[in-house]
Parts: C-alpha cells; sequence; structure tokens
C-alpha cells in the first residue's frame, strides 16, 4: 500500500488528506508542528476586532475527523529533516523524543512565515507577528489593556489594513506604515485605493506611507519606533510586510523560485517526483501571466492541496492556475480584485489597457441600490482580460469578481464581454450592466 507522509497540516495539508482519503485506501500520515488544526487567520481580524463573538467558529476541522478516516495524526511534533535518498522523515515530538516515518509520496504543505523587518530592537517584547492563532490570542489580551494605547502598524497590505481596523474598532490610536504611498499597492491602482486610505483617515487612522522603520526603541518592551520622518511612541507594535515561503526543509534538495518557493508543475510535483508541494510553501501557475508566479491566499492552498491529493490517490489532474482573486471589507469599504492592476502589469512586464466606470448596480428609480467603481484590465495586444478591480461603499458586489476570475483563465477578451449576455430586473441590474458599458467603451 502507497504510504503518504504530509508534513504541515493548516489547509493546504489538510485539503491534501482530505483528497488521499477520500479517494483510496491508502495510507496516510500527517504531522503538524501545532497543537491546533485549520486556523482560519483570515477571521482574526474580526475576532480581535470583536466584529464576531467567538475564535471558535474559526476552526473548520481536528484530528479526529481525520483519524476517523484512518489517518495517523501526528500534532505537536516538529520535522527536523528529510532524507530523500531513503525516503525518511526525521521529526521529534511534544516529549522531545525522535520519530521515524518512511515514505512513498511526501507532501510538502509547510507554508509560509512573515517576514521580519530587519531593524536593532526587533527583539523587543510587544512586537509581534500576526499569523497565528497564539498571536491574535496575545494581541486580543493585550487591546484589554488600557495603557496599551498606541498600536503600530507596519505594512499596509491585507493584513495591516485589516489589523488597523480591528485595533481602532478596541478604541486604540492606531498608526499605519508602508514603504510605499498607499494601502494595498499589490492589489489595487490608486484610483481604488485612495477610497480606502480616506476611508481608514476619516475613521481616524494615522496613515504615515513612504515612511520605512530605522529602529525600535525600548529597554525591555518597545516604547517608540523610529522612521527616517519621526519618533513615534507605542506600546505595541504588529509587523505585517509581506510573506516568504517556508522551504527550511528542502530549499537543498529541491528546485525552487526566485523567493525560494518550492517549483512545482500542474500536478504540484517538485523536481523530485515523489515529492509534492502545496499551498504557501510553492509556486502557483498564473493564468494572467501565463507564466509561474508566487501567491500566497488560503484559496490558492486549498486548491493546491487537492490536486496534489488527487494525483497521489491515482486521478492525475492538473491545476488550471490561478488569479489571486481576494477581497477586503472595512468599515463597510468593499474591495474586490483578480488578475493584475495596472500597476502590478507593469512590474510584470505586461503591456496593458484599462477601461473604468461608475455607476449603480440598479436602475435609479430603484430606492435600494449599490454604488459599483470596476476598472477592466486587458492586455494590448491580445485584448484578453488579465485583471479586474471592484469597489462599493454600499453593497456586496463581490460575485461579480468571480466572472471575471474565469475570464482570465479561460481567456476571454474585453470586447466578448462587451456583448456578454447579462440579464435585465430592476431589483437586480440595469438594462446595460456596468460590465458591458465599461467593456464597449473600451479603447
Ligand atoms: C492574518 C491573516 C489573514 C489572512 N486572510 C486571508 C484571507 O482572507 N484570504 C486568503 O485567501 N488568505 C488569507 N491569508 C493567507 C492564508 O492564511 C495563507 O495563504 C494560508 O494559511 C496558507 O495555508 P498553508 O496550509 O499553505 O500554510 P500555513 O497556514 O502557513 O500552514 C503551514 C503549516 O505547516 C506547519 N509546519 C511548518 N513547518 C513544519 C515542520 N517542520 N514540522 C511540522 N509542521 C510544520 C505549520 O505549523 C503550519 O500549521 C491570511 C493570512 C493571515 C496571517
Ligand atoms: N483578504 C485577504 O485575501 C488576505 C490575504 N492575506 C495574504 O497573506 C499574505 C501576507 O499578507 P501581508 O503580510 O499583509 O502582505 P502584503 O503583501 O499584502 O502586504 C505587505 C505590505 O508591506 C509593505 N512593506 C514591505 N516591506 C516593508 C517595510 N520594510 N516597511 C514597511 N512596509 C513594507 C508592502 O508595500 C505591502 O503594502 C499575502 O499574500 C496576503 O495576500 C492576508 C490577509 C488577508
Amino acid at each position: 500500500m502507497t504510504k503518504t507522509v504530509i508534513i504541515g497540516t493548516n489547509h493546504a495539508g489538510l485539503a491534501a488528506a482530505n483528497a488521499i482519503l477520500d479517494n483510496s485506501e491508502q495510507e496516510v500520515v500527517m504531522i503538524e508542528r501545532n497543537e491546533n488544526f485549520s486556523y482560519l487567520s483570515c477571521g482574526t481580524a474580526l475576532w480581535v476586532g470583536h466584529q464576531i463573538d467567538s475564535v471558535d467558529g474559526l476552526f473548520y476541522t481536528n484530528r479526529e475527523d481525520f483519524e476517523a478516516k484512518g489517518a495517523k495524526v501526528r500534532t505537536q511534533t516538529i520535522v527536523d529533516n528529510i532524507d530523500f535518498e531513503g525516503k525518511i522523515v526525521h521529526a521529534t515530538d511534544q516529549q522531545g523524543d525522535k520519530v521515524e516515518e518512511s515514505y512513498d509520496k511526501l507532501v510538502l504543505a509547510t507554508g509560509s512565515i512573515p517576514i521580519s523587518p530587519k531593524v536593532p530592537g526587533r527583539e523587543l517584547k510587544n512586537i509581534t507577528f500576526m499569523k497565528k492563532y497564539e498571536e491574535g490570542q496575545n494581541i486580543d489580551q493585550m487591546f484589554e489593556h488600557e495603557d496599551v494605547k498606541n498600536i503600530a502598524v507596519i505594512g499596509a497590505g491585507y493584513i495591516g489594513v485589516e489589523m488597523a481596523e480591528a485595533a481602532k474598532r478596541r478604541g486604540k490610536n492606531v498608526l499605519l506604515f508602508d514603504a510605499l504611498d498607499r494601502c494595498l499597492p499589490s492589489y489595487y491602482d490608486p484610483w481604488f485605493t485612495d477610497d480606502m486610505d480616506k476611508n481608514l483617515a476619516d475613521h481616524g487612522i494615522e496613515l504615515h506611507y513612504g515612511e520605512l522603520v530605522k529602529e525600535y526603541k525600548g529597554s525591555d518592551k518597545v516604547e517608540q519606533i523610529v522612521t527616517e520622518k519621526g519618533d513615534y511612541d507605542v506600546d505595541l507594535v504588529i509587523n505585517a510586510i509581506g510573506f516568504s515561503p517556508n522551504n527550511q526543509l528542502a530549499k537543498d534538495h529541491l528546485e525552487l523560485f526566485a523567493n525560494g518557493a518550492y517549483l512545482v508543475d500542474r500536478h504540484q510535483q517538485t523536481s523530485d517526483p515523489d515529492v509534492y508541494a502545496v499551498g504557501d510553501c510553492a509556486t502557483v501557475y498564473s493564468n494572467a501571466l501565463q507564466g509561474t508566479t508566487y501567491i500566497a491566499l488560503a484559496s490558492n492552498a486549498l486548491r493546491t492541496g487537492i490536486v496534489a491529493g488527487e494525483n497521489i490517490a491515482g486521478n492525475p489532474i492538473e491545476s488550471p492556475g490561478v488569479q489571486g482573486s481576494n477581497g477586503i471589507s472595512i468599515f463597510g469599504h468593499h474591495m474586490v480584485s483578480t488578475g493584475y492592476s495596472v500597476e502590478s502589469a507593469a512590474k510584470f512586464n505586461l503591456d496593458v489597457k484599462y477601461t473604468d466606470i461608475e455607476d449603480t448596480q440598479k436602475p435609479e428609480f430603484m430606492k435600494e441600490n449599490a454604488d459599483v467603481k470596476l476598472r477592466m484590465v486587458y492586455e494590448a495586444s491580445s485584448r484578453r482580460i488579465v485583471g479586474a478591480q471592484m469597489s462599493s461603499t454600499t453593497s456586496d458586489i463581490s460575485m461579480a469578481i468571480h466572472m471575471f476570475s474565469l475570464a482570465i483563465e479561460r481567456q476571454v477578451t474585453i470586447d466578448e464581454l462587451g456583448m456578454l449576455d447579462i440579464f435585465f430586473l430592476p431589483h437586480f441590474n440595469q438594462p446595460y450592466n456596468y460590465i458591458n458599458k465599461a467593456a464597449l467603451a473600451a479603447e
């Protein structure tokens, strides 16, 4: 019987385990460093910001679910190294005992590690990342203390903006820093982020953009951060300047992408045919780019896990690739995007054009309506869609972005969207939908 060892059992590893266990009779061993399974860090800001009542719903499965399907589960066990020649995983369990597991197939699902700003003072207390459940617990407890007043969030990407909102909702003074001149620069063009920055500022968040932290100061705990532009008193620092792939176990054995992620094919197979890599430790195929890239998202982790698991179970499916679709909702301001913005396309040498529209979802005579802002980005030569960004200050318009995700995957052109059959009913829509209008107006 084939034996598969899965290292790392968060979203990607769990998806791979389910796919193998549900589709074959194979032996599966799951090894995880943490005690808990399946923590949805995506909900941390909602929990810490007291927008949901409890953290309990942020765990969607547990070890018993996998043991019931026949898997052997080792939690609180750290994999120390792998003998790829002999096909043996070496680990240490909670008691400090050495553990060995042989394998026929290995799945690396070791995820990502938050990047630490390399500045003096970063070892001081009250400087934290926001990735693990325990870090969320710690931040939540610190927010309880009245003397923890000033919170600095470093990095105005997804985690930073969400944690800034959460801290503000807990009544803190929030200072949000980014190296670049606006929030969410990797996902949206300024046409969208200008609105989000105004939203953040209107809710009392102090924006410090284009301002790099040079030092954290304090005797035991952090007391001040020093940037090129000033010194600021702080009681807690949350670092959120991106993730790097956790490639520690196989970086000397496998082929790597430019940022260190395990390079995989469309079956999630690495350069060692018996080793698969999934989720944040691996590359993805981008349909917008039509090439390999790195995008750390839970949604990619789940899909890549399924692909690897199905392949190991004997069903040789290929990944359709990803668009890196994502979304954010801050103080009721909703933004969603897929593929590339105009700015990010330029970074990847894609020559693009774009078409914009600001509209309402429904005809003006409808009492309840939604404002919609849309930018569609298309390749200049082929006219295929390579990105879309949308926002609304009133309504959940997120479902439309999934259509753009499919359009990118299937290489639909901007001209095809002009004539796309989008139905009309005043309750939902205008006779000319905003997608049709913007596509027809494209240069
Ligand atoms: C605050 C926050 C909010 C987020 N919000 C969203 C969102 O809204 N939408 C979205 O799509 N994505 C979101 N993400 C990103 C998403 O959480 C990650 O992309 C996802 O967790 C990746 O899953 P993974 O299983 O590949 O890796 P990870 O979640 O990093 O899991 C890797 C696992 O491997 C284990 N491991 C590592 N090394 C070893 C070892 N040597 N031995 C044993 N075990 C090991 C780790 O303990 C861990 O459990 C968010 C991330 C954060 C931090
Ligand atoms: N809603 C969603 O889909 C969410 C997704 N995630 C994912 O988790 C991963 C990690 O998220 P983030 O850490 O927020 O990364 P990110 O890539 O979204 O943002 C990092 C930010 O830090 C800034 N930065 C980089 N170096 C800096 C420095 N030295 N000083 C100051 N600013 C600096 C960047 O300009 C960028 O704005 C990402 O892949 C993200 O997409 C995280 C939270 C929510």
